[in-house]
């Protein structure tokens, strides 16, 4: 402004010395003719050349006489002129000086005004620089900002939603797509509108353009699988209207090379990879299920004999398998899981529909369990992994099915939508969650509902003709993302509860040999053990199921009486052996597990209950959980070879099934845990509650007698049982043995506020 100001102040200076100039050239016009006429010959102002043009111009008009006549003006009157005119060139001398001083402050003026300019561009430039600085740093703002908006949504637990678009198929080069823009998490869809087109933005955690490529889509998601090996569970599924390319982000083409192969083959090798890595720290193994839900019916799609068994979904939390019939395949390189996979999607059932001619006619999952031993600590630590390709879902007019076709798809349709009332449910926080309504739900349960990391794709196709799905499928999974988890948990074991899920299991060994007849104790493991080994050593490498396996309770035909007899404490004192050396079971264990590399798969409600244990429990009333096994041990198992092994097949998860004393807490438990919640095993066990021991471990099919658990004897039992042999060095440490009878009362106050 000032300049501004200034710069009209000088202009007008100029404009004066201009117009001052000017009035001085006119009135020099006029000077020459005076002095020719009052000097004659001698001018008293020298003739600059512009008065000498003026005389030539007029020189021809002037006379002689003219000349002559002017020396008779009289001296009076030339002195007047001369006057007048020295007067006028003092004038001009002076305005000269004024001109001269105004062009020197108007020179200043500018060369001020110049600096000032100077001074301004370079400011701007400043400011420009910054701005330009500014700009290039506002994408990584962009970037930091969405990578500190994931962890939020990590520590919330929230589900992760990852967009995927598939690029025009071969043939549909012209067509428009209906993707109008991507930028970072957000996709902008122009939809058909009244008054020309609509938009509608849908905003992600990642959004992946039709040019994205499948390593690009692996590297967002690797950190997640990774997570696996450190002990949580993770799931990731594909959604999607049929042929938006679900299969190709899980599996990859039909053409699969390195680098079409899809998330399940990368994140498997990654998995290798990192175990490899941390081979030093701990040791992994790595097993694989692979089933697939099709018209409601689960299928193992390992299998290599052609037999389709009917598999049931079960709550994970209480096995640490979904499907624990399905068969779990030891995998130890990237080559055996890519020979795996070929054998499931091989068994797959796929089929051509007018939107896709190899759709995917059934919700498919491969399962990855991990085991992670750390080799200082001793610490387990159990990650889980489903890899879930849905089915996609499909207008059946526009897939022109029929038939079988027809059905699969009325199907389809059927569990997507049960998916969608559960995520209703979640995302409104609702007491009750609608997982029963399908096998999908079911199978997805624990990491919709549970403490697992969940990401989905999400996967739309560009064509016009497809926007209404595509809309659908992209508010669902604005929906999905709204999920909130609850922060993930790792899956962890200290090596204090490590044994005492081995005591555990060697009480449970000890319960179901004291219902059985020694002959048929024999028969029963050595036959068990037989399938194991059938199934381990089988030309195709496929293990048996694990029920087959490890359900050695479940066969016992004891009755619940003779259960009940055997918790005559007395009965137990009087028989029993002297007191073995109790690391003995344990360690036979270990060995057998070593042998068989299957590892301790136990139950995960168990593992994350730990702190609570911790937390609420006496240590000491804890211990005396291993006196119980100890008791039992000392009674019916003189020979400990007999019992030893069958310990170690205990610990799978099966062998949660067995039953002894259930309460009537067991059905509100398992009705409870059936949708939403999980049982507190753990916390149950801790508190020496025997009657709980079974409580959410009993299938629904085994009715129990809810009495037993309340049986004087059983209460007694506990009562009197002392501390376990492996406890007294620590029980002669300063604390007098305690009695795990007394806090019954309390215990069970608790229990019953935990459900
Ligand atoms: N990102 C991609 N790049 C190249 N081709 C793709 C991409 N995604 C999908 N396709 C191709 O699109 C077609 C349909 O993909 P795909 O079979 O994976 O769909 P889908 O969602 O699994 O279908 P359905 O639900 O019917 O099984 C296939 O030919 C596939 O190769």
């Amino acid at each position: 402004m000032l300049h501004q100001e200034y710069y009209c102040y000088c202009f007008q200076k100029t404009h004066m010395v201009c117009v001052s100039l000017h009035a001085c050239v006119c009135q020099r016009k006029a000077i020459p003719n005076d002095l020719n006429v009052s000097h004659g010959s001698k001018s008293v102002l020298k003739p600059s050349s512009f008065n000498v043009k003026i005389e030539n111009k007029k020189g021809p008009f002037l006379k002689k006489d003219d000349v002559t006549h002017k020396n008779y003006i009289p001296d009076e009157e030339s002195e007047r002129r001369l006057v007048k005119q020295q007067m006028i060139a003092d004038q001009q001398q002076k305005d000269i000086k004024v001109l001269k001083q105004t062009l020197s402050t108007t020179k200043a003026g500018m060369q001020f005004m110049q600096m000032k300019f100077h001074e301004e561009i370079h400011n701007i430039g400043h400011h420009i620089h910054g701005l330009a600085h500014a700009a290039s740093g506002y994408h990584k703002v962009l970037e930091e900002n969405r990578k500190l908006y994931n962890q939020v949504q990590d520590l919330k637990g929230n589900i992760r939603v990852y967009c995927r678009v598939r690029p025009f198929l071969p043939g549909q080069s012209n067509y428009f797509s209906t993707v109008d823009h991507i930028e970072e998490g957000n996709i902008t869809i122009s939809t058909p509108a009244k008054n020309g087109k609509g938009y509608k933005s849908f905003t992600f955690n990642k959004v992946f353009g039709p040019s994205a490529t499948q390593e690009e889509v692996f590297a967002d998601t690797q950190p997640l699988i990774r997570s696996v090996l450190d002990g949580y569970n993770v799931c990731i599924f594909a959604y999607g209207q049929t042929g938006s390319g679900k299969t190709y982000t899980m599996t990859g083409p039909r053409d699969l090379n390195e680098h079409t192969q899809g998330v399940n083959y990368r994140a498997l090798s990654d998995l290798f990879l990192l175990a490899w890595q941390r081979k030093d720290m701990f040791r992994y193994d790595v097993s694989v299920q692979m089933i697939e839900i099709y018209n409601e019916q689960v299928r193992d799609l390992l299998v290599t004999d052609g037999l389709n068994k009917r598999l049931e979904i079960r709550n994970s939390s209480q096995s640490g398998y979904s499907v624990p019939n399905a068969s779990l395949v030891h995998v130890s390189s990237t080559a055996d899981v890519i020979d795996l996979m070929n054998l499931g999607q091989r068994n797959r059932a796929v089929g051509a529909t007018a939107l896709n001619d190899r759709s995917s006619r059934s919700h498919s999952c491969l399962t990855v369990h991990v085991q992670g031993r750390d080799l200082t600590s001793g610490a387990i630590l159990r990650g889980c992994m489903h890899l879930v390709d849905l089915a996609g879902s499909e207008r059946v007019d526009k897939s022109e099915v029929t038939g079988d076709r027809l059905k699969e798809a009325q199907h389809i349709n059927k569990s997507l939508s049960a998916l969608g009332d559960v995520i209703s449910s979640l995302a409104q926080k609702n007491s009750h969650v609608p997982y029963r309504n399908s096998k999908l739900t079911q199978l997805l349960q624990d990491s919709l509902g549970g403490q697992a990391k969940t990401l989905m794709f999400v996967h739309i196709s560009p064509e016009p003709d497809a926007v209404g799905e595509t809309i659908s499928t992209l508010k669902f999974a604005e929906r999905v993302a709204t999920v909130e988890l609850g922060a993930a948990r790792v899956n962890k074991d200290s090596t204090d509860v490590k044994e005492l899920k081995e005591e555990i299991a060697n009480l449970k060994a000890a319960l179901a040999r004291k219902g059985e007849p020694v002959s048929t104790q024999k028969s029963s493991f050595q036959s068990n053990i037989q399938a194991r080994n059938v199934g381990m050593e089988s030309p195709s490498g496929l293990r048996k199921p694990m029920e087959d396996v490890g359900n050695i309770e479940v066969q016992s035909n004891s009755t619940p009486r003779q259960k009940r007899q055997s918790f005559d404490l007395d009965e137990l004192l009087g028989n029993s052996s002297p007191w073995p050396p109790v690391s003995s079971p344990c360690q036979k264990f270990r060995e057998y597990d070593k042998e068989t590399g299957t590892g301790e798969w136990v139950d995960k409600v168990m593992v994350n209950k730990q702190d609570t244990l911790h937390e609420v429990g006496n240590p000491a009333e804890f211990r005396g959980a291993g006196n119980i096994s100890d008791v039992f041990y000392q009674q019916f198992v003189s020979d400990s070879s007999k019992l030893y092994p069958e310990k170690s097949v205990n610990l799978f998860p099966s062998s949660n099934q067995f039953d002894i004393a259930p309460s009537d807490d067991l059905d509100e438990l398992d009705a409870g845990t059936s949708d939403s919640s999980e049982p507190d095993l753990l916390w149950q066990f801790s508190h020496c509650k025997l009657g709980n021991f079974t409580n959410g471990i009993v299938p629904k099919i085994q009715k129990p007698d809810s009495k037993q658990a309340k049986s004087p004897e059983l209460r007694s039992m506990i009562t009197r049982m002392g501390p376990s042999p492996s406890r007294k060095v620590a029980n002669r440490a300063g604390h007098p043995p305690q009695r795990i009878g007394r806090p019954t009362a309390e215990v069970k106050r608790k229990t019953g506020n935990r459900k």
